[in-house]
């Protein structure tokens, strides 16, 4: 008897969104769903509806038509109770009262917090670790309205994460951040997703998200074009083979692989780790094909997504 083992629920789930401004549609049908522990970076060109998307998840904007929910919470009908999970940016910078100080600030966000249904008391503590995360201590006194743009970005990420949210949303988190402060912001991300927390964080940077994204939503023109799952992209290795159309039907056949295709001169085969890169130069061997080089095959997020936006 075979196990059905069922799918872990999804933390943010869209179902068939449309949004309209006037006669003009900038969402078209957009479906996706972001499992807890899972970092989901939204892509596109200017104007592809990354914001108005943002914006829709987090209950800000209304969809003309579909749906989202919030570890099973719609938003759009439930949204005190879909917000309680949780933490967003949605305007880069976030606001903040300019007169006050981060720490103050952050315990206004934490004030508010305690007040929505089934609200979490934030510590002082809480507040304070958070600020230490973002390396905000030594400004932690001084007046919003001293800080830079960078310093701002940082603790709109702190207040998105003070109540330890299980979703967690931010649109263009790394603008305006020097690559120090991007990569602090990297950490930040994949240790909240290590934790469990959902992220989508909408970004330009290919490059950057390409090490520590899970999966890529391409959206161009409102409508979602590919989500990348880069986890299987990344496991690929190819093979410069005498037979790469042979030696993929070949690989395909192979029970540790999950897909293999031919790109001559090469075989490509995702074999889920470098371990089982012995079994299938064996196998190969076995198979009367000879093999001159076997490498990773590095996935261009980049080259990638330009084809994908060019076709669209
Ligand atoms: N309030 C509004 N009224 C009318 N049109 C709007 C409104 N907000 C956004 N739009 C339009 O919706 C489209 C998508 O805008 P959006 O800001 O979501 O794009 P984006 O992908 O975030 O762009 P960028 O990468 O430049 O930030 C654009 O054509 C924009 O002009």
């Amino acid at each position: 008897m075979t196990k059905t083992v069922a799918p872990a629920p999804s933390a943010i789930e869209v179902r068939g969104l449309h949004k309209r401004y006037r006669d003009a549609v900038v969402l078209e049908d957009v479906n996706l769903s972001v499992k807890p522990g899972e970092v989901y970076a939204l892509t596109g060109p200017n104007g592809a509806g990354k914001t108005t998307l943002i914006r829709t998840l987090t209950g800000l904007a209304f969809p003309t038509r579909g749906k989202v929910f919030l570890m099973g919470r719609n938003v759009h009908e439930d949204g005190p109770r879909a917000r309680a999970y949780l933490g967003a940016v949605v305007e880069a910078p976030a606001r903040f009262y300019p007169q006050f100080s981060g720490t103050e600030n952050l315990n206004m966000h934490a004030q508010l917090a305690a007040m929505a249904p089934n609200g979490v008391r934030v510590s002082r503590d809480r507040i304070r670790e958070v600020l230490a995360l973002l390396e905000l201590t030594r400004m932690a006194d001084r007046k919003v309205g001293e800080y830079s743009l960078g310093q701002r970005q940082r603790l709109g990420v702190a207040a998105a994460m003070l109540a330890e949210p299980k979703v967690l949303i931010l649109d263009e988190p790394t603008s305006g951040l020097d690559p120090l402060g991007i990569n602090l912001i990297h950490r930040i991300v994949t240790s909240l997703a290590t934790s469990g927390c959902a992220v989508i964080l909408s970004t330009h940077h290919l490059r950057e998200i390409s090490t520590y994204a899970h999966t890529v939503g391409i959206l161009t023109g409102g409508r979602m074009v590919d989500h990348v799952d880069l986890r299987s992209r990344q496991a690929a290795y190819r093979f410069r083979v005498d037979d790469p159309q042979g030696a993929a039907e070949l690989l395909e056949r192979l029970p540790f692989v999950r897909r293999a295709t031919s790109r001559t001169p090469y075989a490509v085969a995702h074999l889920g780790g470098e371990s089982r890169v012995p079994e299938a130069l064996s196998a190969l061997h076995q198979g009367g094909i000879r093999v001159y080089e076997a490498t990773p095959d590095h996935f261009d997020l980049y080259e990638y997504y330009r084809e994908r936006v060019e076709q669209a």
